[in-house]
């Protein structure tokens, strides 16, 4: 039985949503360069779902129907104000919310193709509301309704700060989306298709992802990323602070990647778009700490940066809480766990791999009474 410890180099099932080969990623065939050059969030929302870009008028009725979905059951809101606030991370409030929400959907328990595709709909337009109103309810503030003609990065920046955003921030936030919204069979993508895969249903699939996602040796590091960028303060400092990391033999957030071999290819669009916002804000220091940090890890242990890194620096810039960061990557994800879940779903098999044991055999059962 073989014994690949993370099951690392295990091909577990065939996929057409995303594709890593040779350190190139795409979406259903399409560089990530392109896409993040060009495309809108909505469109590759499209893509991943439909296996087609979108035409004018598809992608029009899309977005549309995306930004109509996205209020959400006022009851969603009353009980995040119950929730004990000071101690909650946002990322367990969006956990605990979007699987609330499936109580308030009467389709939530079924796994047809149709009524799938509503479901992937009606989660990813809610995701950004929950993930807002929670950011606003934390600081006594009422969450903000969607705005109808914003597209959906312009919508998660006025809900969450409560005013219309500046071109340079809608197209940061939505460059940053459309760089996070699928990575072929990452660790809450697998959870998502474990959890469908006994046909349980859409919203603990999603669910269980975000749970995943949390993590900090997956989409938590950018949050952490931050936090060790905060305590560095100075690039002069850069050179001590990893060196202790490394002879600690602690693991510096935001470097590495079980694929990737030779660098993360979302990485260089964050290392740009950390570039430019800084210069916008002044902040250029987070840029430069982030750069002499991609310069000694990278040098020392030849590891690159992966997408947590520079997004840390560029959601920052853009003056969002640092303990949002993981949740704007849910935002993202969500699109792709629901391509995986659809594709789960039109041709389904139990997950169920089997476990080597190791532990001791032939125990002698000794009675209650007489053990020691
Ligand atoms: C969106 C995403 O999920 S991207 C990943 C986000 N996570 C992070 O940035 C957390 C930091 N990175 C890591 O922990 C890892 O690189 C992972 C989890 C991403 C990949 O892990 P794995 O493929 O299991 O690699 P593993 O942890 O076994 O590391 C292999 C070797 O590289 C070292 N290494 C890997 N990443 C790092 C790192 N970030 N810092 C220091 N050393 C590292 C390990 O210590 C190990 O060294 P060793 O062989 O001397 O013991
Ligand atoms: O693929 C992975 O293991 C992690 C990752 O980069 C992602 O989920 O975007």
């Amino acid at each position: 039985m073989s014994n690949t410890r993370g099951l690392e180099g295990v091909v577990a099932t065939t996929s057409s949503v995303s594709s890593i080969i040779d350190d190139v990623l795409t979406y259903q065939g399409y560089q990530i360069d392109d896409l993040a050059n060009y495309s809108s969030f909505e469109e590759v929302v499209y893509l991943l779902w439909n296996s087609k870009l979108p035409n004018k008028a598809e992608l029009e009725e899309f977005s549309t129907n995306l930004i109509k979905n996205m209020t959400v059951p006022n009851e969603i809101f009353d009980y995040m104000k119950l929730y004990p606030i000071a101690d909650v991370h946002p990322m367990a409030a969006l956990r605990t919310a979007i699987s609330q929400l499936g109580l308030y959907d009467h389709e939530a328990n079924e796994v047809d193709a149709d009524t799938a595709k509503r479901i992937a709909l009606r989660l990813q337009a809610k995701i950004a509301t929950i993930v807002t109103g929670f950011a606003r309810i934390r600081n006594g503030k009422e969450p903000v309704e969607p705005k109808e003609g914003l597209s959906f990065a312009a919508n998660f920046l006025y809900m969450l700060n409560g005013e219309e955003p500046k071109d340079t921030e809608i197209d940061a936030i939505n460059k940053a989306l459309v760089l996070h919204a699928d990575h072929e069979l990452n660790a809450s993508t697998f959870t998502a298709r474990v959890c469908v895969a006994t046909l349980s249903d859409f919203y603990s699939g999603i669910t269980s992802a975000i749970g995943a996602l949390k993590g900090p040796l997956h989409g938590g590091a950018n949050e952490r990323v931050m936090a060790m960028l905060s305590e560095i303060g100075e690039v002069s400092n850069v050179d001590e602070y990893i060196q202790k990391m490394f002879d600690k033999k602690e693991k510096i957030m935001g470097f590495g990647h079980r694929v990737y071999k030779s660098g993360d290819p979302r990485a260089k669009h964050l290392r740009d778009m950390s570039y430019k916002l800084t210069n916008i804000t002044g902040e250029t220091k987070w840029y430069d700490i982030s750069v002499a940090v991609e310069e000694k890890v990278t040098k020392e242990k030849g590891l690159p940066p992966n997408v947590d890194f520079y997004s840390a620096s560029v959601y920052h810039s853009l003056g969002i809480d640092h303990d949002l960061f993981t949740p704007i990557f849910a935002v993202s994800r969500v699109s792709g766990w629901n391509a995986h879940i659809l594709e789960q779903y039109a041709d389904n098999r139990l997950i169920r791999p089997r476990a080597e044991y190791v532990g001791p055999n032939t125990q002698k059962y000794i009675p209650l009474n007489d053990r020691d």
